[in-house]
């Protein structure tokens, strides 16, 4: 082998381009892309979505079955490939599992059967990789969908030589959703449905998806160097601090990226007006574009936009308590969002009543994300946990600075204007407490009109952090050299 030169093997529920409900999507298509252009061979495989975009250009590669327990009848699924800008991707296609409206759920409820449909995931996707030839050196697996790979390459596959030198990494871009189900549920798997090892075993009868990647896989690693040390704390763990402590020497964070092909103010083609650091003129006629689209008077009050999954995590915790006293700012407000109805209810009824100040727009819309990040002067994120957070990059990219709270990768790629004038290109609170996210709002409304020469270096500053993706792929690539030097053999 050719140790500069890697086949791997990239796993992923949701690619971006093809099918999205949050940044692991946008990782799986950036990080794939930046590894290629290392020199590296990579295909990656992802479930063939009834949504998925591009299903039309797909071509039928192999017809496959999977054979369960003796008990039910194989299961047979075709893989359809499609290209990821020249990257192989190959599209699990099962009407069963993969033919319905939504990736994981409908109207903000689970599929009751996510366990299996996942699980069926990742036994299909080795079963696919086997098919195909390619022999892969890394299996990259990603978030708790992919969490069996590790396990089933240690029991059903262990004496295949196919995969004798295959090493397997696992990524977690958010260690809260673990994927936890009964084990009933994995009959399709009897390796798992019928073991007895605590280690794989959460409660006696239930099987935590993320625990047995975490345990099983021979590198560990998430989205940003500070959650990674979270992780293994109990409180900023989500109850895994105990297994992410046992592999703490396989274990480590590597900060995402900022896709600039995507998220580039001089060239974006989503935005009305192009610009760039030198001439925040377009970023004006931007914010114009933005109001008159959610239908807000264009007039010269600070904008502050906000884009996210509609769940607890984001901080809506804190923003819903603060924002009869922060809409009595002469401010403006726009979120963007899908997801909890509780959340949705809430923002709904505030935005009827702020009319002329506060527009809540129930969707999930890229191109609106685009002309938020252009358009807005300050970029709220003001999250309870945030592994890295990709919105705050963008935000910086467009000079849009971000107010977020120190936590996750928040903390590794904003620097708050109070701490640090200097350096900054933000603003930052620490406690989860909704009158620190109010005092921090009001910090920056201040800076906006009582100092706007200062707000235009602090906005061109940001505009030059740069997070680049060819940076993480090296550290990627480190990650995968370190798990091939490993000791052949896995102890049981
Ligand atoms: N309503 C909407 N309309 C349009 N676009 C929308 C949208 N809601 C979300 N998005 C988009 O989805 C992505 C969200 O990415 P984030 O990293 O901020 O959060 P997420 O929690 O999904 O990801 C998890 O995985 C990523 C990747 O590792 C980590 O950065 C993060 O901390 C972790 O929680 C962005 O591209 C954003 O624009």
């Amino acid at each position: 082998m050719d140790s500069h030169k890697l086949k791997i093997l990239f796993i992923s529920s949701e690619v971006e381009g093809f099918s999205k409900t949050g940044g692991l999507a946008d990782v799986a298509k950036s990080l794939p892309l930046e590894l290629r252009n290392l020199g590296h061979e990579i295909v990656i495989v992802t479930p063939f979505y009834r949504t998925l975009n591009h299903r039309e250009h797909a071509q039928q590669t192999h017809l496959l079955n999977l054979h369960t327990d003796s008990s039910r009848p194989d299961i047979q699924f075709s893989v359809q490939e499609l290209s990821l800008d020249g990257i192989k991707v190959l599209g699990i296609d099962n009407a069963h599992y993969f033919d319905r409206p939504g990736l994981y759920g409908e109207d903000n409820n689970a599929y009751p059967d996510n366990g299996e449909r996942f699980a069926f995931f990742s036994l299909a996707a080795l079963l696919t990789t086997l098919a195909e030839d390619f022999s892969p050196d890394i299996i990259h697996c990603n978030d708790w969908h992919t969490g069996l790979v590790p396990y089933l390459l240690k029991t059903r596959f262990y004496n295949n030589s196919f995969f004798t030198n295959s090493k397997t990494v696992i990524t977690s871009h958010n260690s809260a959703f673990q994927g936890i189900f009964e084990k009933s549920q994995l009959n399709l798997i009897p390796e798992v449905s019928a073991c007895m090892d605590e280690r794989v075993l959460e409660n006696y009868s239930y099987i935590n998806f993320l625990k047995v990647g975490v345990l099983y896989a021979d590198k560990v690693n998430t989205v940003s160097p500070n959650y990674a040390s979270e992780l293994l704390t109990t409180l900023g763990s989500h109850g895994m601090s105990n297994h992410f402590i046992e592999r703490i020497h396989d274990f480590q964070g590597i900060l995402n990226g900022c896709d600039y092909n995507d998220w580039s103010p001089e060239t974006d083609k989503l935005i009305p007006f192009n610009f760039d650091s030198n001439d925040l003129s377009g970023k004006d006629k931007c914010k114009a574009a933005l109001q008159k689209e959610v239908g807000l008077e264009a007039i010269d009050v600070p904008v502050y936009g906000m884009v996210c999954r509609l769940t607890d995590q984001k901080g809506f915790g804190l923003i819903i308590p603060i924002l009869d006293r922060f809409l009595k700012h002469n401010v403006q407000l726009i979120i963007v969002g899908s997801g909890d109805p509780s959340i949705t209810g809430h923002l709904t009824a505030l935005a009827s009543h702020y009319k002329d100040k506060f527009k809540f727009i129930d969707a999930y819309s890229n191109e609106l994300s685009h002309l938020i990040e252009a358009g807005s002067d300050f970029f709220m994120m003001p999250s309870i946990f945030e592994p890295c957070g990709l919105n705050q990059l963008y935000s910086l990219a467009y000079g849009t600075l971000p107010i977020v709270r120190a936590v996750g990768g928040l903390k590794d790629t904003v620097i708050d204007y109070d701490q640090d004038p200097d350096n900054a290109n933000g603003f930052m609170f620490y406690d989860p407490n909704p009158n620190q996210l109010l005092n921090i709002l009001r910090r920056a409304l201040l800076l906006y009109i009582e100092q706007p020469e200062e707000m235009l270096r602090l906005q061109k500053q940001a505009m030059k952090s740069h997070f680049y993706w060819s940076d993480s792929a090296k550290h990627y690539e480190r990650l995968y050299q370190d798990a091939l030097h490993l000791d052949q053999h896995w102890e049981n």
